[in-house]
């Protein structure tokens, strides 16, 4: 296996397609597809890291760069002994069917994340260098081969306030670059969060509502393209009910354990809202349509059971063992190899990337005109002047 390592490790000097003039990195917008120029830009980037990324890096830069120029492999297999073109072949051949354009995407995301490593001083930082989020509302901790994120508002149900929506996006950045196995987001106290904090809609800029309006669904949509893009294994840790956001992103999630006294709630028509967080196309993957319709557009909450036998519960456990069982699971899941459980990540979820990415755009920009209609206005004033509760 070394003769076969050894060798590919000398392909990065003779991987002719790579031979392009060096152009600086063009940084694209959050949820835009790679254009060919980005993707010509990332080919030149690749010659100028400063670390050399290892084997298994490059095998996988060869097979999207494959896949992005020539699609999907069809040139015959090399044969056994030709140990070098059969591993680049296996690479290949193993991204299926994916279309040109999302191998270009995939191609410059993973060198857009190899360049902020290798700029980086200290790329995988523990916990104690971590950046750590700007209040208290989150608390970011690394152990065991977990990184956990957790919401940490207990008092307000962990609603999640602007600045809270820029920490989470701020430690999935982390997370995905640290050296933990598998990423969990939980909550504190007895619920697991009460979606957006409709207090954010009350904190208006000079431009007004317009002005608000654009920029929650700006951040909105790049907050859930952290989620679409999270490279390693996600799990929700649901420790007590969810609303809103915190639900619909669980289609995100790729494993959600939750306690018997959660429930899943998204009221948005109560709300004069719409769904996000891809819901509007995850969950009728999920459930089937006339199930994600009742929670979408009827805001009917699920118990903990039924939403696992919707399938957006991974499983369901007493609430009196529930951290102790989930976190034992988890610490034996953290020691499976971690290169292993990215990729399988990888194929699973990237050819579903492009339409998420596509989705959310949707969503965002369908909410930014509802929060400027009367009825979602009506709704959370009817909230802050307590008259209505879900
Ligand atoms: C920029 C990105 C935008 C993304 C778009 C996201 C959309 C969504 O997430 S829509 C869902 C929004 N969430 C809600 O509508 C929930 C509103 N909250 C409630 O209905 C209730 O508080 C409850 C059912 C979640 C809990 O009820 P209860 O157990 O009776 O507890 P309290 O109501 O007394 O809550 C304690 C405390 O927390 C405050 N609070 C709870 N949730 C929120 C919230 N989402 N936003 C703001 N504040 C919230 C509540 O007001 C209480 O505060 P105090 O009165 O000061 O104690």
């Amino acid at each position: 296996m070394s003769l076969v390592y050894d060798s590919l490790a000398r392909w990065s000097v003779a991987w002719s397609p790579l031979q392009v003039p060096a152009l600086g990195l063009h940084v694209r917008g959050p949820a835009m597809l790679a254009s060919q120029k980005d993707f010509n830009n990332a080919v030149s980037q690749v010659k100028l890291l400063k670390e050399d990324p290892g084997n298994e890096v490059k095998l996988k830069l060869y097979a999207l760069y494959k896949q992005a120029t020539e699609g999907p492999c069809n040139v015959p297999k090399p044969g056994m002994l030709d140990f070098i073109n059969k591993t680049k072949w296996d690479a290949w051949n193993a991204l299926g069917s994916l279309s040109k354009e999302a191998a270009r995407q995939n191609y410059v995301d993973l060198v857009s994340r190899l360049s902020a490593s290798s700029e980086s001083p200290s790329p995988e930082a523990p916990a104690a260098d971590r950046k750590q989020p700007e209040s208290d509302s989150l608390v970011v901790t690394s152990e065991d081969g977990i990184t956990t994120i957790r919401l940490n508002r207990p008092a307000k149900k962990n609603a999640l306030t602007t600045q809270m929506y820029h920490d989470i996006i701020a430690a999935l950045q982390a997370a995905s670059k640290d050296e933990s196995a598998i990423t969990v987001l939980t909550g504190s106290g007895d619920y697991y969060c009460s979606g957006n904090d409709l207090t954010n809609f009350t904190h208006l800029p000079a431009g007004g509502l317009e002005e608000m309006a654009r920029s929650a669904a700006a951040l909105l949509r790049d907050f859930v393209n952290c989620f679409i893009d999270f490279p390693k294994p996600l799990v929700a840790v649901v420790n007590g009910p969810a609303v809103g956001i915190s639900v619909t992103i669980l289609g995100l999630f790729d494993v959600v354990y939750a306690t018997d006294r959660a429930s899943f709630h998204t009221p948005f028509s109560h709300l004069g809202q719409s769904p996000e967080g891809c819901s509007s196309y995850t969950f009728p993957k999920i459930m089937g349509s006339s199930k994600a319709a009742e929670m979408l557009l009827f805001g009917k909450k699920l118990t903990a059971q039924e939403a696992c036998a919707q399938g957006l519960v991974t499983e369901v456990f007493p609430d009196g063992t529930f951290q102790k069982e989930v976190w034992a699971r988890l610490k034996a899941y953290s020691k499976l190899p971690p290169n292993a459980m990215r990729i399988s990540k990888q194929i699973i979820r990237n050819r579903e990337k492009e339409k998420l990415h596509a989705v959310n755009a949707e969503e965002s920009s369908v909410l930014r005109e509802r929060w400027q209609s009367d009825e979602c206005m009506n709704a959370i004033a009817s909230f802050l002047s307590r008259k209505a509760k879900l």
